[in-house]
């Protein structure tokens, strides 16, 4: 199953997305004609698309493809995935890192579905909040764990480059379902979360 359309863009897509970001660059005073810049409404176009390829994505499909019976009942973390994501605001980039967590129920995920997961919801205009908790819900609904938790680290373009323009400011946003409600299984999770390295 192939999760990544990178070289299949849409021709009727394309070809809408190159004429307006032709105009686009018309717009703002610039020659599209001239050398450096023939082909970018063209590279941007595909840019654009590959960035919001997480629309044509089925996430609970993912994580079903992958399912393996296991009595193995205690938590498993995928942290420190990166997440590349655009704010539906200013359709400009928030970036970080996803910590992701669950607890099997009778089965376990192959663990690279989880950081595809992630980049099924992140391709898309998005807001961190609603993203946190999408990837919570696919989780919960499809593996039917005892608990999950989502955590999310994030840097805001549009924080930056414009408008407020702070430049070390992060954005941290967290979902947990069952057991993760639990003092005890939340500490264990951060605990997990700020421990060392291998
Ligand atoms: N809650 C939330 N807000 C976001 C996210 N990404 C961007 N924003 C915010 O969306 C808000 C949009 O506010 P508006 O006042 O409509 O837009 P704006 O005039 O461009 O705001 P400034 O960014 O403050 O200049 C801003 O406060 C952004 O910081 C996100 O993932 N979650
Ligand atoms: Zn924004």
């Amino acid at each position: 199953m192939s999760y990544n359309k990178k070289e299949s863009y849409n021709p009727e897509t394309t070809e809408v997305l190159i004429k307006n970001y032709t105009s686009i660059i018309e717009q703002l005073g610039e020659d599209p004609s001239r050398e450096g810049l023939i082909k970018t409404p063209e590279r941007a176009a595909k840019a654009m698309q590959f960035l919001t390829q997480g629309y044509d994505l089925d996430a609970k499909e993912i994580l079903t493809s992958a399912l393996f019976p296991e009595e193995y009942s205690e938590i498993v973390i995928v942290k420190d995935i990166e997440v590349y994501s655009m704010c539906e605001h200013h359709i400009l980039p928030f970036f970080g890192k996803a910590h992701v967590a669950y607890i099997p129920n009778g089965h376990v995920v192959g663990l690279s579905k989880i950081p595809r997961v992630v980049d099924v919801f992140a391709r898309r205009l998005q807001v961190q909040e609603r993203l946190t908790h999408q990837v919570l819900d696919c989780i919960q609904d499809t593996l039917k764990p005892l608990g999950a938790a989502v955590v999310i680290e994030a840097r805001h373009m549009c924080m930056m480059m414009r408008g407020v323009e702070k430049q070390n400011s992060i954005t941290t946003t967290s979902a947990f379902t069952g057991e993760f409600r639990k003092t005890e299984t939340r500490n264990e999770f951060l605990k997990l979360l700020l421990s060392n390295r291998v």
